[in-house]
């Protein structure tokens, strides 16, 4: 093992993607690597274990890691993603109903809704890039469920907006200030809205997500500011449409080993689970994830100084064979007898979503996901020819064509 690795990573994330820090511990054949990021001593690490290490808050703390320009697409500036401490917890506590079987069937439900809303729309069209037709159907469903008011016409700009926020986070180009421009946008739109619901002018349905960040109160018992409030309710319906790039993938899935659609139209007790994890598992979305050493720590003998990072292999740790027989075979099977251990799978972060940063929307991601993935199998549709490649130097990635599809009547 090298003590510190001085290849420019910083570059190499760029040109390597996905591919960066899992090749550079399969280099070591280790779970556990120093290495330096724009200059600073970073400690990256991976395995059930390391988990435990990274969430521990003696550890790692959030605040001053998330570079701005992420801060300025994906989660908004002042979001629960860079709180720590009370602070954290009092405002994570606005998420945690999000855990609740009532939320998982409820937004699962009002998307299954605006899917077969949309089908008819789209046996009238000669194609459909599936990528962009699913963000369309999620804002529809994940805004009636969370009570936002959203006319017709203001459906797929909106939507537009929200795909933009995540596809532009960790690029320099255009894909970038598109996301910057969708994040100023919408804040303003659902700062305004706020204000509307606490003058009294928009009633939401008592206790629904819009009527709940309204009337949340911070630990000092202020309530947000319209602005962190536009914030925390964007971290609720744009994370949502992230099931754009999980569909997309579902649907890659489907087309290059199709017997698993029979298993998903049978209706087959457990499998749409399995599958709905096998694909988080597979395909590629969060690369890793991100924090600053606390202390001064050691790691299975390595160590990073206070202030440095530590990074937690996502990728690389969902396609581990130490934890995944086989990891890069698409085998829904493995989750059928077995569901995923708690700290193993962390396509959404890891260790428990109550105490931790790991997404609190991860039960909502997989009954969505299930639910589609469940419909989709059941569409008549065609694939015609269209570049299908999954390019690993993108972040996020997703097949190049979007999953263009001809429905069947
Ligand atoms: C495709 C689906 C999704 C993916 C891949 C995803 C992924 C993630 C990841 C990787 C994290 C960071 C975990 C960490 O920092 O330790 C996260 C955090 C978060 N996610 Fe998700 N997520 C998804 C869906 C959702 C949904 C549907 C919601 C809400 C309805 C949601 C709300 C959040 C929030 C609020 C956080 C911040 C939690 C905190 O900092 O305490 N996510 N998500």
């Amino acid at each position: 093992m090298s003590a510190h690795r001085l290849v420019p990573e910083s570059l190499a994330l760029l040109t390597e993607g996905y591919a960066w820090l899992p090749d550079l511990m399969r280099a070591e054949n280790d779970t556990a690597l120093n290495l330096r990021v724009l200059g600073h001593p970073a400690l990256a690490v991976r395995g059930p274990d390391a988990v435990g290490f990274f969430y521990d808050e003696e550890h790692v703390r959030r605040h001053g890691a998330l570079p701005g320009p992420v801060l300025s697409t994906l989660f908004g500036h002042g979001a629960v993603h860079t709180l720590d401490g009370d602070a954290h917890r009092q405002r994570k506590a606005f998420f945690l109903p999000l855990l609740e079987t009532d939320a998982v069937t409820g937004s699962a439900g009002h998307i299954a809704d605006a899917w077969d809303e949309a089908v008819p729309r789209w046996r009238a069209q000669p194609e459909v890039v599936l990528f962009d037709a699913v963000g369309r159907v999620v804002a529809r469903g994940v805004c009636r469920w969370a009570g936002v008011p959203l006319a017709e016409d203001e459906e797929e700009p909106l939507a537009r907006d929200l795909l933009a926020m995540v596809d532009g986070f960790a690029t320099a180009g255009p894909r970038h200030w598109r996301a910057r421009r969708a994040r100023t946008r919408q804040e303003q739109r659902f700062a305004a809205l706020i204000t509307e619901v606490r003058s009294g002018t928009v009633r939401p349905p008592a206790d629904c997500v819009l009527d709940r960040v309204c009337r949340y109160r911070d630990a000092s018992g202020a309530e947000l500011t319209p602005r962190i409030a536009a914030v925390e309710l964007l971290n609720v319906i744009r994370p949502a449409t992230a099931l754009s790039w999980f569909v997309a993938f579902a649907a890659h899935a489907l087309h290059r080993w199709p017997e698993h659609k029979e298993r998903l139209r049978s209706g087959e007790e457990g499998y749409a689970t399995a599958f709905a994890h096998e694909v988080r598992r597979f395909y590629p979305f969060a690369p890793f994830l991100g924090g600053r050493a606390v202390t001064d720590l050691t790691w299975q003998g390595r160590h990073v100084p206070a202030g440095g990072l530590v990074l937690l292999d996502v990728h690389g740790q969902n396609h581990d064979e130490r934890l995944f027989k086989d990891p890069y075979a698409f085998r829904p099977e493995r989750f059928l007898d077995q569901p995923p251990g708690r700290d193993e799978l962390i396509p959404q972060g890891g260790a428990d979503p109550r105490n931790g940063h790991r997404c609190p929307g991860e039960a909502m991601a997989v009954g969505i996901l299930e639910t589609l993935a469940r419909r989709l199998a059941a569409l008549d549709y065609q694939v015609p020819p269209q570049d299908l490649s999954i390019p690993l130097n993108r972040i996020p990635t997703r097949p190049r064509s979007g999953m263009t599809i001809r429905t069947l009547a």
